[in-house]
């Protein structure tokens, strides 16, 4: 029985793991390199809970409960008891291998080894640590406390104990699960993030304004937000990531990055979370 989580990474999508894992009865240790990044992720998570009480979803009663059982760390050492670690940290392939050599040093023996990664092949990560069979991709949407779905990725040597463990969380966490292979992408972001790639090609292009391209997928196909509102939503450097994931893991140019989602991430236009993208927030 999974009863108590660290969640690496106190972004938006930590804290969201970290928020639900707690709603439903888990520990959770939530780490961060950075003070500020804990302090912004305890007030946003304490923000949702509230908004859900104001819905009449949640009683006042339990929001002490759930806040009590999410303790904040700088010390990665802490989650040693731990019986899952989720990892959520920046997407990037480099500071993913580093974190999971660290942790497959500082849990113990039998806990699962989970990642958030959005596009990243599973069997690469796990390769990094002694225990690849207790790997395994646990892939949340956002905003977590909302969306239903997580995607379960296999890594080549994850085992049916794993996967039966990580399954049943699942279905503890009130969420649906969809098994995908261990190939770039997944199926969510190799379907979607190509779509907002070609949205921003459709900007780069000139064929419409960014609202107007929005307005189109709104109303066009009922998408409760238009693919570059939801890259701004997502984030820019995220989106641009997991293009250079499908572009490299499968060597073809339809994947190829829009250059304007390069020039914008490098201006630092990142979407909410910098207060601009394609839109601006500020
Ligand atoms: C990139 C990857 O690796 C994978 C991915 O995640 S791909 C992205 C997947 N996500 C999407 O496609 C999101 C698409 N957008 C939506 O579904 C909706 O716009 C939305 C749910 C985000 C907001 O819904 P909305 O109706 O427009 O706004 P709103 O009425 O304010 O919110 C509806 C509910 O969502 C909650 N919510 C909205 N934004 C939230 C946030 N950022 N964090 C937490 N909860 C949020 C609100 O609290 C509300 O919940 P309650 O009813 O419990 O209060
Ligand atoms: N955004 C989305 O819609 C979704 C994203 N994902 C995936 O989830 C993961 C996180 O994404 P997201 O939450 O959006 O990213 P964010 O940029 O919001 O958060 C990343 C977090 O990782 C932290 N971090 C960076 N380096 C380290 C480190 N060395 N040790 C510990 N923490 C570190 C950052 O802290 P600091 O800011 O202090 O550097 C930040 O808090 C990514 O793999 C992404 O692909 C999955 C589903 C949806």
């Amino acid at each position: 029985m999974i009863r108590k989580v660290g969640v690496l990474g106190a972004g938006q999508m930590g804290s969201g793991i970290a928020q639900v894992l707690a709603r439903y009865e888990t520990e959770v240790l939530l780490y961060d390199i950075a003070q500020p990044q804990l302090d912004r992720a305890l007030a946003g998570i304490a923000k949702n809970l509230d908004r859900q009480v104001q819905k009449g979803e949640l009683a006042a009663e339990a929001v002490q409960q759930i806040l009590k059982r999410i303790v904040a760390t700088q010390k990665m050492d802490d989650l040693s008891g731990c019986d899952l670690a989720i990892e959520a940290v920046t997407e990037k392939e480099s500071l993913k291998l580093e974190i999971f050599r660290q942790l497959d040093k500082v849990v113990k023996k039998d806990a699962i080894l989970a990642s958030n990664t959005s596009s990243i092949p599973i069997t690469r990560i796990a390769a990094v640590t002694g225990r690849q069979d207790k790997v395994i991709g646990m892939h949340f949407m956002n905003p977590v406390p909302v969306m239903k779905l997580v995607e379960v990725i296999r890594g080549l040597a994850t085992s049916d104990e794993t996967f039966a463990a990580t399954s049943s969380l699942v279905a503890r966490l009130q969420k649906e699960m969809a098994v995908s292979a261990d190939y770039p992408g997944f199926i969510v972001n190799r379907i979607l993030i190509p779509m907002i790639n070609e949205a921003a090609f459709a900007l780069f292009e000139g064929i419409a304004t960014v609202e107007d391209i929005d307005k189109a997928m709104k109303l066009g196909t009922n998408q409760p937000m238009g693919p570059l509102t939801l890259a701004d939503f997502i984030g820019l450097d995220t989106c641009l990531a997991i293009m250079e994931v499908l572009y490299q893991g499968f060597k073809d140019p339809k994947y190829r990055p829009c250059p304007l989602l390069v020039k914008k991430v490098e201006a630092g236009y990142l979407g909410r979370k910098s207060g601009r993208g394609f839109y601006n927030y500020a």
